[in-house]
């Protein structure tokens, strides 16, 4: 599944249920790769898309929508009830129980749920505590953590169950930038697709194959983050620093002004 991922959006519409606006005008979109990293203003609609993709928009929130979305072709609802979506919400600490005494029931939590036994629950929980660094948490008490870690915690929620698409709101949000550094390298080796809402917009061009630019509930643009960081002209959108750095030096990649670290690296070489 992870290696062949396809999102096809046609002319998807939301509103909320007692709203007058829409959430989500009329979007139509088509992944490439399956890194797709989302950006966009507050309140532009990033997060309303996300909660739709999981199924809570229109199910738990009530909201009407119109269009249609596609996962390898197969219509959202049909994928949904063979496949595992897990979706990281913007605070971390509302994703957590409440109930569970240590990290470590909290991570079995859904594995408990889903009948499995207690080997496959250590060796999943095992699993995951070993990627996001969490194994000398496994004893604390969930609500002793800090912002960081319940951001990881949370994290290793969704993923300890081996979900086929990752929805990830704004996951680095409370952590320190070693934290984000860690988290970002560990992305890159996840086989998941996955759609990444973030503000980190160095870290999300070097890591995504597409960005889409979201905005008054309408998608701007999605392509690579070459294009729209070179073409996306608003002054709502920041741009990387290794963008505002070339330019400042006039540096080009095939015609483009870079926009992360090892294109400006091989850009300032190419120059020498
Ligand atoms: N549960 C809800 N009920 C009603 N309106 C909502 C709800 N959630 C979001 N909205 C509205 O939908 C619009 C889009 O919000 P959304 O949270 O999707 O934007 P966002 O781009 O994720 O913003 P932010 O970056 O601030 O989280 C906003 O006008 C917001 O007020």
């Amino acid at each position: 599944m992870s290696n062949n991922f396809q999102l096809t959006i046609s002319q998807l519409s939301l509103r909320y249920l007692g709203f007058e606006n829409l959430a989500l005008e009329n979007i139509s979109a088509q992944s490439r790769g399956k890194r797709i990293g989302i950006i966009g203003p507050s309140h532009a609609g990033k997060s309303s898309l996300l909660a739709l993709l999981a199924g809570i928009a229109g199910k738990m929130i009530p909201a009407k929508f119109s269009g249609s979305v596609r996962i390898n072709g197969e219509e959202l609802e049909a994928w949904r009830s063979q496949h595992e979506i897990a979706l990281l919400l913007q605070d971390p600490a509302s994703q957590l129980s409440g109930l569970a005494d240590t990290v470590y029931d909290e991570l079995s939590f859904s594995l408990l749920n889903q009948g499995k036994s207690d080997e496959e629950i250590e060796s999943a929980v095992k699993r995951v505590t070993d990627q996001l660094d969490l194994t000398n948490l496994l004893d604390q008490s969930p609500n002793q953590l800090s912002g960081g870690q319940t951001q990881r915690v949370a994290i290793a929620t969704a993923l300890v169950t081996e979900p086929d698409l990752l929805l990830l709101d704004d996951p680095t949000s409370q952590m320190d930038p070693l934290g984000r550094q860690h988290f970002f390298s560990w992305l890159e080796k996840l086989s998941c697709p996955f759609l990444l809402i973030s503000n980190e917009l160095d870290d999300l061009a070097a890591l995504c194959d597409q960005i889409w630019v979201i905005k008054d509930g309408c998608l701007l643009m999605a392509d690579s983050p070459q294009t729209v960081f070179n073409q996306l002209d608003d002054p709502a959108f920041d741009k990387p620093a290794a963008w505002k750095m070339a330019k400042k030096l006039e540096l080009k990649l095939d015609g483009c002004y870079p926009v992360n670290a090892r294109e400006l690296k091989e850009a300032a070489e190419n120059a020498n």
